[in-house]
């Protein structure tokens, strides 16, 4: 039942299921041979098929056993037209409904009948081509043949065992004797004669050194089955077949009818390998049947891995990627590429999963580099798109946080931040699993135009604010600043160079740091809110130093410019004041030289602080050169004496250890300006000393002790002669009266106070008026009556500068007035008119 079932379901499709695979000129049929593996879906088979062949003398039944034994359709000889020649070359069909696939070859008969003994090379050829594809070889013999010395299949063993060392490493194969038209003798008695017919067989080859000794069982399973004559007992036959079939079936299992299947190539590549070795075989080449192997492997791997790329490249979703990613970025890009390159991958995985490893795993790799290199440039795509976007999606939170008023400097560190994390999030999403590409430099690179923008806004930023409020602030803060330092400076500074002592020059250090500490620490707290780096903070506050320096500096110079007013005032306040500040009355008793040297001194000073710029802490001599040249008097006086020539300090137009910048007065301006204050200054001294000694002249009525002894002496007699004679006395007296009158008339000490011409001048022109005046006077005092009043009245005109002795005619008292006789009060106010004058 199961046979026919067989039989039957091969018989439906018995067509499609065989293929010419070499036909009698030995041309390999490719062609068939894939259409065949196609058709039986052998390529998805792996490792899991089974190659059988037979053997046999022509007209062996071959075909017929075959047929029924697989059920192919292998074409059989027609029995009525006698043995001839059916099988030509070899044939190749699937063996019906055997697992696992399993392909079976009808090889061209042994014995040569029609192609003659020159065409024994087709034998061997095809023989060894069985012993190299096969995993059982059937060798179909006459029961008759045994222990025959003659026997038909004799030269055709001598040519599997000479064709088997020509395998490089041959692989254990099966060799199935099927003895056909077996007799009543038991198999058990002839199947020894057969291994001995075989043995000797064997034995007789000649061998290559390297197996001279290896048994025939290191080769070759050997199996021996009897079949009944298909012609003569036919049921026999089929049931003796259908027996035989089942041990075809899982044969490559271990324990199976198959061999060790060490050569075995994966089906996939069976074609191929199959073409190889019946090319190699052509060409009369041994076989090395592991690097065909690895050959084989190399070009189905590569084949595999190329209809892989060939499937991704036609792939119609990654045709779809590779289309959107150029216009924008693909959300899920690399998941879906992942996705598309695993399947690719996993494919040929499937498919070249039973080559060999060694070759499966480098082809692989070269799949894998081929694909990743394919999809790179749209990878790139990807994250130039991805890059793009975060620029821009940064610029534009950027902007916006700008626009919200956050600072610069904050704004621009949260949205970096920010965008470099949103790049990589996006950038993740873009990954492809099967690809470890360095995507470090589109990261730098966002990283730099993000810098880059930032830069340019802030540029921008900074070139906007010409117009706007901040660059108001820029402006104009700096010029408050300055001014408010200009102010703050200025004003104190001229007060202590005004008043200039030794600690001045401290007084204002000490005051520009302050003033600069202050502005400083007001411009930082201003400038804070933008983002101004370090080096120009700093550059800024340094200018900001200088500038402050620069206005001490200018107000030192612009002081220096009034030094010789401020020398005179200081003179002149110290010479003309005591030393509570009164102005000095010369009374006689100062000592104008030792006023004058002090006053001097302090000019001086002053002048020595005014001569240089000393903000720093360097110390000099500057005080005291000036001093030993303009003030020493001992030096002076050197100076003045030419016979001694001495070095003078001040012939230089630069101080020692003062830099010219600091310079205010040069040594030789300092000279120049000495003597001119010395001159403007000698007048004021001059003019003291002859207050001084006016003023001794004022006080000192009394003529010198000399001429009083003269007088004394020469006027004896005379004022004997006035004791004697008291008219005398009188008239005297009248005479001194009339000159003190014309001494206060004419103001006479006052006269001189100016010098003895001019005073003597002024008398002249005085004098005559004055005596008209007085005579003038005198008459009309005569000529008016006495009144009750005339002492007031006399007293009146004596207070307006009248002389007394207009009254003298006209009252009563003027009688004791002219006799020389003075009340106590005109006496008294007219001593203190005399005082006033
Ligand atoms: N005596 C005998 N004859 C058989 C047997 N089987 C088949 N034949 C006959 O032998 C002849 C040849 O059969 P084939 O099957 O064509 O033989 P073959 O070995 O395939 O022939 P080639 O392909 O030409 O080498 C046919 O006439 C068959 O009927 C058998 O078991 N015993």
């Amino acid at each position: 039942m199961g046979y026919k079932y067989y039989f039957n379901c091969f018989k439906e499709k018995s067509d499609s299921c065989s293929a010419h695979l070499i036909d009698g000129d030995g041309t390999f049929n490719d062609t068939g041979l894939e259409q065949l593996i196609k058709e039986v879906k052998l390529g998805e088979c792996g490792l899991s098929y089974a190659i059988v062949s037979i053997m046999g003398p022509q007209s062996s039944g071959k075909s017929t056993l075959l047929n029924h034994l697989f059920g192919t359709n292998f074409r059989e000889m027609d029995a009525f037209k006698g043995r001839s020649q059916t099988t030509k070359g070899i044939w190749m069909a699937r063996c019906a409904g055997i697992e696992p696939c399993t392909l079976v070859m009808d090889l061209e008969g042994t014995d040569g009948r029609e192609r003659g003994e020159d065409d024994t090379a087709f034998e061997k050829q095809s023989a060894l081509f069985a012993l190299a594809v096969s995993d059982i070889v059937l060798i179909n013999m006459w029961c008759h043949d045994i222990g025959r010395e003659q026997a038909a299949n004799k030269p055709l063993l001598k040519t599997v065992f000479q064709v088997m060392m020509r395998l490089f490493s041959p692989r254990k194969t099966t060799l199935m004797f099927v003895i056909r038209d077996k007799t009543r003798t038991p198999l058990e008695n002839l199947e020894p004669v057969l291994r001995e017919d075989i043995q000797k067989i064997w034995d007789s080859v000649p061998k290559p050194e390297a197996h001279k000794e290896t048994p025939l069982s290191d080769f070759f399973n050997v199996e021996v089955v009897a079949l009944s004559s298909y012609e003569e007992k036919e049921e026999q036959f089929k049931d003796q077949v259908a027996s035989l079939r089942q041990r075809f079936f899982h044969s490559i299992t271990p324990g199976g009818l198959a061999g060790d299947r060490r050569g075995v190539v994966p089906a996939s590549g069976f074609s191929f390998s199959a073409q190889e070795i019946w090319k190699v075989i052509k060409e009369n080449k041994d076989l090395d049947l592991p690097a065909h192997k690895v050959m084989v492997a190399t070009v189905r791997c590569e084949e595999i891995a190329n209809e892989k790329y060939g499937s991704f490249v036609a792939n119609e979703k990654w045709c779809q990627i590779e289309e959107a990613v150029e216009s924008g970025p693909v959300s899920g890009f690399g998941k879906k590429l992942s996705a598309i390159l695993n399947i690719s991958l996993s494919e040929y995985d499937a498919e070249a999963i039973y080559f060999d490893e060694g070759v499966r795993s480098a082809k692989r790799q070269q799949l894998e580099e081929k694909l990743l290199q394919l999809v790179q440039p749209a990878h790139q795509s990807m994250l130039s798109h991805i890059r793009s976007g975060t620029l821009e999606k940064f610029k534009e939170a950027f902007d916006k946080a700008l626009n919200a008023g956050d600072g610069f400097s904050l704004a621009a560190q949260t949205c970096t931040q920010s965008y470099m994390a949103h790049f990589d999030e996006w950038h993740a999403d873009a990954v492809i699993e099967q690809a470890n590409w360095d995507t470090s430099k589109a990261r730098d690179k966002l990283r730099r135009d993000i810098d880059a923008h930032i830069a340019s806004v802030h540029a921008a930023k900074l070139s906007e604010l010409t117009s706007s409020f901040e660059v108001q602030f820029f402006y104009d803060y700096p010029f408050l600043l300055l001014l408010k330092l200009n102010e703050a400076l200025s004003g104190p500074v001229e007060a202590l160079l005004d008043g200039a002592n030794s600690g001045t020059w401290a007084a204002i250090k000490k005051l520009l740091q302050h003033e600069t500490a202050l502005a400083v620490a007001g411009f930082s707290n201003a400038i804070s809110g933008f983002d101004m780096d370090g080096q120009s903070k700093d550059k800024l506050i340094a200018s900001l130093e200088n500038y402050a320096r620069g206005v001490v500096e200018a107000k030192a110079r612009e002081e220096s410019g009034r030094v010789l007013i401020r020398m005179k005032d200081r003179f002149s306040m110290l010479f003309s004041h005591d030393s509570e500040s009164m102005p000095r009355i010369w009374t006689g008793k100062e000592d104008i030289r030792a006023i004058t040297k002090t006053a001097r001194s302090a000019s001086l000073k002053l002048l020595s602080v005014m001569v240089a710029i000393r903000l720093d802490d360097d110390v000099d001599n500057i005080e005291t050169t000036l001093s030993s040249a303009l003030m020493d008097t001992k030096n002076n006086a050197a100076v003045k004496d030419r016979s001694i020539i001495t070095f003078d300090p001040l012939a230089s137009s630069s101080w020692e250890k003062i830099p010219s910048s600091r310079t205010l007065i040069t040594p030789v301006q300092c000279k120049s300006l000495w003597r001119q204050f010395r001159t403007e200054t000698e007048y004021t001294v001059t003019q003291a000393i002859s207050a001084q000694e006016a003023h001794k002249r004022n006080n000192n009525w009394l003529p010198p002790p000399w001429a009083i002894v003269a007088l004394v002496v020469l006027g004896f007699n005379e004022f004997m002669t006035l004791l004697r004679n008291p008219l005398y006395l009188g008239v005297i007296f009248v005479g001194f009266l009339l000159i003190k009158a014309l001494w206060v008339q004419l103001d006479i000490s006052g006269e001189f106070r100016n010098g003895a011409l001019p005073g003597l001048l002024s008398l002249s022109s005085k004098f005559l008026p004055t005596i008209m005046n007085l005579l003038k006077r005198l008459a009309e005092e005569g000529q008016n009556p006495a009144t009750a009043d005339s002492q007031r009245n006399a007293t009146k005109s004596f207070q307006n500068g009248s002389s007394p002795l207009s009254d003298s005619s006209s009252s009563p008292s003027s009688s004791s007035a002219s006799s020389g006789v003075i009340s106590p009060q005109n006496g008294t106010e007219y001593s203190n008119t005399l005082k006033d004058d």
